[in-house]
Formats: structure tokens, C-alpha cells, sequence
């Protein structure tokens, strides 16, 4: 970039990513055209990194995105998102180079204009220490790096100002000494309209953790759902502790489910009815206790490591403005989470799991399920109505599962 016209950079960058941003898994676009992708900050790193953030314009609005980039002269063409005079920009998530120089930026605390890097701490973070670098390569909604093959670094790309929930969550828990997430040992941030905003987040990569989507559908190892039910119920006391507690008013609550389903309802090919039903019950409840909770649960984000349960990526449901991730909920609005994914298994063991979930849950939290049978179902059929939309945008193969999950139990 020292080299180059930040001007002629940007122009190239933002007219190429109009064409290259809705291939990528982690745009959340849903297949509307961009009119336009504007570069609205580029923080140099490294000898050839630049972390930019760019607003992508849709005829409704506008969504800010984070892209590492990696500036080449020997970039091949296939690579390359865009070429100013012989130097290709390429994604720098996939670079050697730029994820360790993003580790050893945090390592030394350095701040450049337009980005900050952090280590938190006691992290013990050494620069230098990181010299490899490869893409998880899962599917996921940003994207992490591992480094050294013992950290990962997860880039956030869809931006919202501000501190990302998952980092925030993260820190929180890991002050309180939870033995259900893994520590932060570094963060980096940028600015976006004017606030710091959180790039990525450093982790210590668990080279052998398995994944509860993995275990429940391709492993061959009993899966201790009723200790996954105890660690959720850890997490939320501990959620509590950190954030607080509070009550929802239920007309409140009724009045954002119906509304969450009246605007998913053209999705839904005429499967709302139960739902609606269940969801106007939901009014004549007594208040309802809620507080922080993870927001987006499922069996992957759940990982199985030395015999234990860790809970991952705080960052809440990924389409969400950033005020609602970050709003107190019931907690079984994560047990629904659960439960739901349990369904998507498709296993014949799945009621099982579910059962034994539930159980570990209750036993830990103290909260008597029975008693809150309703309020359950309703965040169940409120996920289900959440993955239908999910599902159209960015797999609409499956969205067949969550319809299913909508139809009325007793319905042939
Ligand atoms: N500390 C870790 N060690 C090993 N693997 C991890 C770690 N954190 C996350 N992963 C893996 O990375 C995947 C994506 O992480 P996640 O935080 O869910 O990202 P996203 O928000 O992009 O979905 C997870 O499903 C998990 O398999
Ligand atoms: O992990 P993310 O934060 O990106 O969550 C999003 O993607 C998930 C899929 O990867 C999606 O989860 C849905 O599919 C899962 C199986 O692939 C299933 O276990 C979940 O129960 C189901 O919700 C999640 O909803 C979405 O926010």
C-alpha cells in the first residue's frame, strides 16, 4: 500500500467486490444485488496486510462488512479479487503471511491508524510465536484462521458498531472463571461510524475438540447430552452474574414473536397457524425471568474437549441488529436452541438426547421445565420460524427441516 494510491486502491477494491462478495459464504446479502461496495477504511498491518471495512449498498439499506486483504505482486489470477497496476488484492484470510502478522500486531499492543490490536491480560502472547497459518475451512458465518496450530483468530465479517457480543460474552465468562468457554488472549478493533469496533478475537485453538453437530451425527460415541443440559445451565448462572437479571413483560414478548412470524410469514408456505396460536398464548403468562444468554445455540456451538462442554461464538443469531443480540432473553430461548438442533440430527436418538438435555439442564438450574412447558415450545416454534428464513437465504436445501418443525404435533 506504501507503495500504492490509496485512492486508485480503494476505487479498484470497491468496484471488483461488488461481483466477489456474493460467492462468499459468510455475505449475508441473501441474494440481493449490491449497488454499489464503498471502502470506508483501510488500516495497514503487517508488510503487506490491509484490514478495510467497506459498506455494501442494497436498494434497502446498508451492510458493513471487514475484509483482511493480502496485496501480492505474484498473486494468481485466480486469487485475486482486484489488481491496481501488477499488485493483486486477495483475500488475506487465506494468506501465509497476514494472519501471523495480525498475531504478532496483538502480541506487541500496536495501533495503527484505523485499527488497534490488543492481547489481554496474562495471555502470555509472544510475537513471533505464530508462523503458520491455515483457514479452519468449516462452514461458518466469519472466519477463523488457526495460527501456529495453537490459536485460532476469528475475523469477523459482517460488522455492527461497537463490542462484538461474542468477544464481550467471552471476556465476561472468562473473568468469572467459567470452565465452559475458552479464555480471550487477543482482539482487534477498528472504527466504524465513529465507534471502536470489534475486527476479531484471539483464542487458543483446542486442536482436539469435536464439535456437537460432529458427534451427534458422525461419530460413533455416546453423546452426553444430559451434561451439555448442565453446562448450558453453568453458562447462564454465570451469565447472570456477570450481566444481571430482569423480567419480560409477556403481552411484550407475545407482540415480538408475532411479529417475528408475521414478517417471516411469506417464507412459510401456510405452516404459521400452530405458531400463531401458541405465540398469542404466550400473553396470559406470568412475567418471565430473562438475562443475557448465548442467543444463537446450537450443536454447532457446542464443543466437546477433555471431557468437557465449552460453548462458542456469543455472537447471537448473525442476521440480528446488534441491540437485539444483545437484549436479555429467557434462557430457554437457548434450551429451544438446543432442542432444535437435536430435530435437525435427523437421529433416532435425537428424543433421547433431548430428554437427557433436559434433565441436566433442570437438575443444574433449578428450574422446574414442566412448569415452563409453553414458553419452551414457544421459543422452539420461534427458532423453527428463524431457521425457515435462515434456510431460504443460505440453504435452501434444508429448509424442509424447520418446516416440519411448524406443523401442529397432532397433524398427520
Ligand atoms: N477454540 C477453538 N478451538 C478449536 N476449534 C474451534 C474453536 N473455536 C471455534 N472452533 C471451530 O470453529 C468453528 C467456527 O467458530 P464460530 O465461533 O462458531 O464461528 P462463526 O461465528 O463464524 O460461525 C466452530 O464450529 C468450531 O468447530
Ligand atoms: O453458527 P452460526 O452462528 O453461523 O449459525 C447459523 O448457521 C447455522 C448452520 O450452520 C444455523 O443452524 C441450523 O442448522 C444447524 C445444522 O447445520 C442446526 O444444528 C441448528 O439447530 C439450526 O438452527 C443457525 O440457525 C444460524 O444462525
Amino acid at each position: 500500500m506504501t507503495t500504492m494510491n490509496p485512492a486508485a486502491f480503494a476505487e479498484a477494491l470497491g468496484t471488483a467486490l461488488v461481483d466477489w462478495l456474493p460467492d462468499r459464504r459468510w455475505f449475508a446479502g441473501g441474494g440481493r444485488t449490491a449497488r454499489d461496495v464503498e471502502v470506508v477504511s483501510l488500516a495497514q498491518v503487517g508488510g503487506n496486510g490491509v484490514l478495510a471495512v467497506v459498506a455494501v449498498r442494497f436498494a434497502d439499506g446498508v451492510e458493513h462488512y471487514h475484509l483482511p486483504l493480502a496485496l501480492r505482486r505474484d498473486a494468481p489470477d485466480a486469487e485475486v479479487i482486484a489488481r491496481v497496476g501488477e499488485v493483486g488484492i486477495t483475500d488475506g484470510a487465506d494468506d501465509p503471511d497476514l494472519p501471523c502478522a495480525l498475531f504478532d500486531a496483538m502480541a506487541r499492543n500496536l495501533r495503527v491508524s484505523g485499527a488497534s490490536f490488543r492481547s489481554e491480560p496474562r495471555s502470555g502472547l509472544v510475537a513471533g510465536r505464530a508462523r503458520s497459518s491455515r483457514a479452519l475451512g468449516v462452514e461458518q458465518s466469519n472466519t477463523s484462521v488457526v495460527l501456529g496450530e495453537r490459536y485460532v483468530l476469528k475475523l469477523f465479517r459482517r460488522l455492527a458498531p461497537g463490542l462484538n457480543p461474542d468477544l464481550e460474552v467471552h471476556r465476561a465468562l472468562g473473568l468469572l472463571g467459567s470452565e465452559h468457554v475458552v479464555p480471550v488472549l487477543g482482539a482487534i478493533e477498528g472504527e466504524l461510524d465513529g465507534t471502536r469496533t470489534t475486527l476479531g478475537v484471539l483464542h487458543p485453538f483446542l486442536a482436539h475438540a469435536e464439535e456437537g453437530w460432529d458427534l451427534a451425527t458422525r461419530s460413533a460415541a455416546p453423546f452426553a447430552a444430559r451434561e451439555l443440559g448442565e453446562a448450558v445451565a453453568a453458562v447462564h448462572r454465570r451469565l447472570v452474574i456477570a450481566f444481571g437479571a430482569a423480567t419480560l413483560d409477556a403481552g411484550e414478548l407475545s407482540r415480538e414473536l408475532l411479529t417475528r412470524l408475521d414478517a417471516a410469514a411469506p417464507l412459510l408456505h401456510g405452516r404459521g397457524a400452530w405458531a400463531r396460536e401458541v405465540f398469542t398464548a404466550v400473553a396470559g403468562l406470568p412475567p418471565v425471568p430473562a438475562q443475557r444468554v448465548h442467543g444463537d445455540l446450537h450443536l454447532g456451538q457446542v464443543l466437546r474437549a477433555d471431557g468437557r462442554w465449552l460453548l462458542i461464538d456469543f455472537e447471537g443469531e448473525p442476521s440480528a441488529p446488534v441491540a437485539r443480540r444483545r437484549a436479555v432473553h429467557s434462557p430457554l430461548r437457548d434450551v429451544a436452541g438446543v432442542l432444535r438442533s437435536f430435530d435437525y440430527t435427523g437421529s433416532p436418538l435425537a428424543p433421547v438426547w433431548a430428554a437427557e438435555f433436559l434433565r441436566g439442564y433442570a437438575d443444574e438450574s433449578g428450574i422446574d421445565l414442566d412448569r415452563h412447558r409453553a414458553l419452551l415450545t414457544a421459543y422452539e416454534l420461534d427458532k423453527a420460524v428463524y431457521e425457515v428464513v435462515y434456510e431460504t437465504r443460505n440453504r435452501p436445501d434444508r429448509v424442509h427441516v424447520p418446516l416440519r418443525a411448524l406443523r401442529r404435533p397432532d397433524a398427520a
